[in-house]
């Protein structure tokens, strides 16, 4: 795994765009290196905020939506549509508005989709859909581009809530029931597939998150903080506005930005 570096900006709203421009040059690259990109989306005030500002963007179009793959870090297990569903967000946000391929767009089942009201077999159609993008002599899951994550004040990623059985779980993607968040029920991407992306960006903003990433940047069990074991296979980076930021303790090794 590897070790994270720290980006700090003013404010959400600059850290938003800031992860916008990011995220666009990143999806270039990729593209040029490798014909397409694949993009991990999380739910949450942040991460919604970096689609709008992606979607607001003139730089937006250096990006080929029609060789973009698009997956979800986690989903609340309700109707298609639902205002809570972090695709609905996604979707109002930014890809309602940019020429993606639909066939390229992998949303997490929902409750009134075709496996019903279960939440396990939704979660098995995903490991299925995330194998099969992997490729033949792949892993089971595609090594992502990149996997944006929000962090909640608990130290959750994804769904992934300290103390809950999706911790240890080897499946790329499992139902995940009684989360302390509102929805109860989830499906989550699980460690073994957040570590297969190359690059992991978790993202915060206020200060109810800053002791969060505090436990984040340290080597505390993800068990207790799952957030500390959220790390891409080339590079994490911990991308934050100053109110999230934790006091630097000697030898942080902080770079920041205004
Ligand atoms: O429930 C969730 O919460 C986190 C964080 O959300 P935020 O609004 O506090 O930033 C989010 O990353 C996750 O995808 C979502 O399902």
């Amino acid at each position: 795994m590897t070790a994270p570096g720290v980006v700090v900006h003013r404010d959400q709203d600059l850290l938003a765009h800031a992860v916008a421009a990011r995220l666009v040059t990143r999806l270039v690259d990729a593209q040029a290196a490798r014909g397409s990109a694949s993009v991990v989306l999380t739910g949450g005030g942040v991460g919604t905020a970096v689609l709008a500002a992606v979607a607001a963007s003139p730089a937006r179009d250096a990006v080929d939506w029609g060789r973009l793959d698009v997956w979800w870090g986690d989903e609340r297990f309700l109707p298609s549509g639902d205002p809570e569903r972090n695709e609905t967000g996604a979707r109002a946000a930014l890809l309602d508005h940019v020429p993606l391929d639909p066939a390229r767009v992998h949303p997490m089942g929902a409750q009134d989709g075709p496996d019903g009201d279960d939440p396990d077999a939704a979660a098995e159609r995903y490991v299925t859909r995330l194998r099969a993008a992997a490729g033949p002599g792949g892993g089971p899951v595609p090594a992502f581009d990149v996997l944006m994550l929000g962090v909640g004040p608990d130290a959750h990623v994804a769904s992934l809530f300290p103390g809950m059985p999706a911790l240890d779980d080897g499946r790329a993607a499992v139902a995940v029931r009684g989360a302390p968040k509102p929805p109860p029920t989830r499906i989550s991407l699980t460690f073994p597939s957040l570590r297969a992306a190359r690059e992991v960006w978790v993202l915060a903003s206020g200060a109810s998150k800053a002791e969060a990433v505090r436990l984040g940047l340290s080597e505390t069990d993800p068990s207790r903080a799952p957030v500390a074991g959220a790390r891409g296979s080339e590079r994490t980076l911990f991308l934050i506005d100053r109110a999230a930021a934790p006091e630097p303790g000697p030898g942080s090794g902080r770079d920041g930005s205004a």
